[in-house]
């Protein structure tokens, strides 16, 4: 069996041995096997046990190549994103018109009744769930009688979920229309307001442009909530379990502070606080955040250990925030190119005192030939490029982030990279001046 096998018999055998691994889990868990009906669950496979999500990871890898070669070089290219560019316009015209949210959670509806009820014209709602049923969202149990799914109740009940849709409809792909002129334009820049964005939204930067258009900037902050929450990225649970945090502070037994810059309203330092009662933290992001964090806060019971601070990360660190045992920062560093991350960590260098650390939590993109799972290196790659339309940003390899530290300071030095298995997308890149 295996490497002398054709390709097509070797991902046939491996897809076997993961779908048996996992089936046995979840028969022998009474769990319920992954399935399209609407009652099925939305993550059918866990990710908590170790040698199942690695099935499962394989088993995505497998059917990927099986997929491939099944279609073939000249078929891939000439139907290149084709019926994914067809079913995100679907997808978003029946978002729009609510239609996720009216078709019932456990009967067929009628087209006729949907038309009604949605005012979407009744031959074209038909043209559009008949086109995203091909890719499992909805299905039409009878003719014109159209029942959910497992994958469209992902979007029924939240508006979150439906962001997600929105987001790569409505910014990511005019963005992407852009992004020759941009690359043509602005081949060296790394400017925020050179962008593919700014090109396709009249010259705005991504956050002024939301300023300007407080909806967008709800339904922005919602899919964002959204893509963080479930099994795509690192939960704060994750990060809490991920770092040895307890190492952080425990040598003076006074308790050491964690300076969470860009912390957002607190969630990654509340998730650690609760887990090491050693540590302090302070949140440090936009003012207006202020309420929002204090509140968490208080719920989680966690006054006089996790504090809010308005601070912008291009200005010095105040008195309060200066030799803190940690400096952390969360998914800032890939949304600005190396110019302006030089100018966050020279105020974050200025501050660190003796034994201080950054912790960054980011992505770090594999070298080639790696091993890294395809599927997972794509998302890593798809961020790279949204990061560059919208921001002029960048993803960076394990080079790239050393490099980003010497260039601030030589005595920078990565001393410990946290990735697979205790982190799913991020890592978690300790760094010292030694
Ligand atoms: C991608 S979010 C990450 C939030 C948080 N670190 C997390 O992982 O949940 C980026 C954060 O940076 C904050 N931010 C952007 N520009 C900032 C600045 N100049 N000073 C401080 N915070 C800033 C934003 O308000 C936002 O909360």
């Amino acid at each position: 069996m295996g490497s002398n096998s054709p390709p097509l018999t070797h991902l046939a055998q491996e897809i076997a041995k993961h779908v048996s691994t996992i089936t046995s889990y979840l028969q022998s868990h009474n769990l319920p096997q992954p399935s399209f009906a609407p009652d099925a669950p939305p993550h059918p496979i866990p990710e908590t046990d170790e040698k199942l999500s690695s099935a499962r990871i394989a088993l995505i890898e497998a059917t990927k190549a099986l997929h491939a070669l099944a279609v073939g070089p000249s078929e891939t290219t000439r139907l290149f994103a084709f019926p994914g560019l067809c079913h995100l316009g679907a997808m978003q015209v029946l978002c729009h018109f609510k239609v996720p949210q009216t078709v019932p959670l456990d009967s067929p509806i009628s087209l006729t009744e949907l038309s009604t009820k949605t005012k979407l014209n009744e031959h074209v709602l038909g043209r559009l769930l008949r086109m995203v049923a091909t890719n499992y969202y909805f299905v039409e149990t009878n003719p014109g009688y159209f029942s959910h799914t497992a994958w469209s109740k992902t979007l029924a009940p939240d508006e979150k979920m439906r962001q997600c849709i929105w987001f790569r409809h409505a910014e990511l792909l005019p963005a992407m229309g852009k992004l020759v002129a941009a690359v043509e334009r602005y081949p060296e820049s790394d400017d925020p307001k050179k962008t593919a964005f700014a090109l396709a939204f009249g010259g705005e930067t991504f956050f002024d442009y939301k300023e300007k258009n407080p909806d967008d900037m709800i339904r922005f902050g919602q899919f964002v909530d959204a893509f963080a929450s479930g099994y795509v990225v690192d939960s704060p649970e994750n990060i809490a379990r991920g770092y040895p945090w307890g190492d952080i502070g425990s040598r003076s037994g006074d308790g050491g502070l964690v300076v969470d810059i860009g912390g957002g309203i607190g969630y990654v330092s509340v998730a650690v606080g609760k887990e090491h009662g050693q540590l302090r933290f302070l949140v440090q992001d936009f003012e207006d955040l202020r309420k929002q964090s204090e509140v968490l806060v208080v719920e989680n019971r966690l006054v006089g250990r996790v504090k809010f601070m308005a601070h912008d990360f291009f200005s010095s660190q105040p008195e309060e925030a200066r030799g803190a045992s940690a400096y952390f920062l969360r998914n800032i560093l890939h949304n600005w190119s190396d110019s302006y991350c030089r100018k966050i960590l020279k105020t974050v260098v200025d501050a660190m005192g003796e034994g201080s650390r950054i912790i960054i939590c980011d992505i770090v993109l594999p070298e080639a030939n790696s091993g890294m799972p395809k599927t997972q290196e794509e998302r890593a790659r798809a961020l790279d490029m949204t990061m560059l339309s919208m921001f002029n940003a960048k993803e960076r390899s394990l080079e790239e982030w050393q490099a980003l530290f010497n260039s601030v300071d030589e005595k920078l030095r990565i001393t410990q990279v946290i990735g697979r298995p205790k982190m799913r997308m991020d890592c978690l890149i300790e760094v010292r001046l030694i």
